[in-house]
């Protein structure tokens, strides 16, 4: 299988992204609806009291980021849940003695090495700068580094973000004799990363680079920079008063904007001004008066007694990350989120005759590439008034007699179905740049059908099922809750459930298929399957339609 997924960034920052498809060897405030549905249920058992607590509990656990199994897009999501979870509690803020402190308990009783923390750190940096900023757009990286372990993160950086596939240049003028730093300027030597003299440096730094990392000073700075520091600084505050960002590049700090004071921030006001800053560890005192777009927490090594020691309020990472946005999500440009795909062609020569077998290898595919409920599909009914109304469902069988998916037949969905039998159903295989649409007519399954499926379901699913009258008001979530522990109960000796009348199974048969592939420029193939009438029987005819 080949996985690769390129990203692409454009000017206004969040965008857009080139995906290359993995491929294999072959509202209103009242919620009263629009169109209430008849009632099939049975009303005795929804008058129930109050139980707030549990359910509540049970979601904040399912949603915590650590549960997240670690492929990109839930990274994504779980980055989402943890920037929410971050913006809503407080995260702790160090002074520069706590940061100090901290700093001799990890390597000291601690157990760790400065090396370690400083591969974690200069690591988080550089998967936070990729994340921000694409690799398309911001090739050309250059990492100022000062004399102390901040720069030690810088050098760290240097080498991940070579590795991750930019062209790092380092300017490292007050070099430490340690074998630790003489260790990380090898490798970045090694790599051939230039190493960029300050004389060299031009004195405008927006034409030669992409994006400036700050890792001069951390957190023991103190009094005014000394040179060369203080002209670098300088370079970065001339750099940060052009004012539109989109043509100069982005200003990066490493813990601490350099320069500032630890705590105070930019006393002066005429300090750097970066785009963004990685925090490590804990962000310090002076974080609070970051005002960028970008605030990401990196180091994901604090052991339990540093926290409780400390007192810290630290935001979980997602996944397998080694950073964490904090602070508040910068507002997108929705009009400048965009995709270009890359994928091989969609040929006529190349797809199976039969749809329902070309839809089984797209579906298959799906699987094998790990995506997460690639049988989520969309829905769409019609009333008899011709209004649509689109909800997701999960597909639960599919072969030549078609689609089957379950509801409740007191749904609107039943609703509209009962009155207009058409309906569409739409796949849409984002990792994969794949859209499959099937239209045709919908059939309730049989009863022994959805007997047999509905007791396959997980008995907490049997009573959900029993407990929803689907679409329809209720006053609060306590309602449900109520209801599901009563019957929890009647059913806790493990006997069996009967399956309501009201939920069972339904078949659409298809007419019309279209599979789509995401190609370049919005060219994309799309190969249309619609039944014609050939000497008394019926065949699918494939077209291509299009983009
Ligand atoms: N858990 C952690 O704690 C982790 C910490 N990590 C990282 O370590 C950073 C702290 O590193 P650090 O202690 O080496 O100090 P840092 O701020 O880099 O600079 C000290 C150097 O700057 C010099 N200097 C000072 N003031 C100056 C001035 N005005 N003008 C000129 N020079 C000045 C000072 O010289 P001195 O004044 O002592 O002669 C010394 O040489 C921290 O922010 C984080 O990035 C991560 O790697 C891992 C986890
Ligand atoms: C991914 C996903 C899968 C869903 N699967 C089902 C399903 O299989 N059956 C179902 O009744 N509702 C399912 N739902 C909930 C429906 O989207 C919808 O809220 C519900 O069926 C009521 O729709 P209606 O009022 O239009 O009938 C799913 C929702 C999502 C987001
Ligand atoms: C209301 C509802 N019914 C049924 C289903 C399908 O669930 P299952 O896979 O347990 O049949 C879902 C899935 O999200 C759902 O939300
Ligand atoms: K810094």
């Amino acid at each position: 299988m080949l996985t690769a997924a390129c990203k692409f960034r454009n000017k206004s920052g969040l965008a857009s992204t080139t995906r290359v498809m993995p491929f294999f060897l072959s509202t209103s405030a009242t919620v009263t609806p629009l169109c209430p549905p008849p009632s099939p249920y049975p009303s005795p058992h929804f008058r129930l009291p109050y139980l707030p607590r549990r359910g509540l509990a049970f979601l904040a656990a399912a949603a915590s980021p650590r549960t997240l199994p670690p492929t990109p897009r839930q990274a994504m999501a779980s980055l989402a849940t943890s920037t929410a979870a971050a913006a809503a509690a407080e995260v702790t803020h160090l002074s520069q003695r706590d940061a100090a402190d901290i700093d001799e308990q990890l390597m000291g009783p601690l157990g760790f090495s400065v090396d370690q923390l400083m591969e974690l750190a200069g690591l988080s940096v550089a998967t936070a700068v990729a994340e921000v900023y694409k690799l398309s757009e911001h090739t050309r990286v250059l990492i100022i580094c000062g004399p102390g372990n901040n720069g030690g993160d810088g050098l760290v950086a240097a080498r991940h973000l070579y590795h991750f596939g930019y062209k790092p240049f380092v300017c490292y003028p007050k070099r430490t004799a340690k074998p630790l730093y003489s260790g990380l300027v090898t490798q970045l030597e090694s790599l051939a990363i230039p190493f960029v003299p300050v004389e060299d440096l031009p004195q405008d730094l927006s034409g030669q680079y992409d994006i400036v990392i700050d890792a001069m000073f951390g957190f023991s700075f103190h009094g005014a920079p000394r040179p060369p520091f203080d002209d670098l600084i300088q370079m970065l505050v001339s750099l940060s008063v052009i004012g539109d960002s989109a043509k100069r590049p982005p200003i990066v700090s490493v813990d601490i904007p350099s320069g500032w004071h630890v705590e105070e921030g930019d006393v002066s006001g005429g300090g750097i001004k970066p785009d963004m800053l990685v925090s490590l560890t804990a962000p310090k005192l002076c974080a609070k008066k970051f005002t960028g777009p970008h605030h990401f927490l990196g180091g994901r090594f604090v052991p339990p007694p540093i926290s409780s020691k400390y007192g810290l309020e630290l935001p979980p990472y997602p996944g397998t990350s080694m950073c964490v946005r904090i602070g508040k999500v910068p507002s997108v440009d929705i009009s400048s989120l965009r995709e270009n795909y890359i994928s091989p062609e969609l040929l006529e020569t190349q797809v199976m005759p039969n749809p329902f077998d070309q839809f089984r290898t797209w579906f298959d595919e799906a699987v094998t590439a790990g995506l997460r409920e690639p049988n989520a599909m969309a829905l769409t009914t019609v009333n008899k008034a011709g209004k649509p109304s689109s909800r997701m469902v999960l597909l639960k069988g599919v072969d030549k007699q078609g689609f089957v998916w379950y509801t409740n037949y007191g749904s609107q969905k039943a609703h509209d179905l009962s009155e207009n039998s058409n309906a569409a159903l739409l796949f849409y295989w984002n990792e994969m740049n794949r859209q499959v649409r099937v239209e045709g007519s919908v059939q309730k399954v049989s009863e022994e059908e959805s007997e047999k499926y509905f007791h396959s379901r997980p008995r907490g699913s049997q009573l959900g099922a029993i407990v929803s009258k689907q679409s329809t008001v209720i006053s609060g979530r306590e309602v449900l809750q109520q209801a599901y522990k009563e019957l929890e109960q009647k059913y806790s000796d493990g006997s069996f459930i009967p399956k309501p009348d009201y939920w069972g199974g339904y078949r659409l048969t298809p007419n019309l298929f279209e599979f789509w592939q995401g190609q370049q420029s919005r060219l994309h193939d799309r190969l249309q399957y619609s039944q014609r009438e050939l000497g008394g029987s019926t065949e699918w005819h494939i077209q291509r339609l299009s983009p």
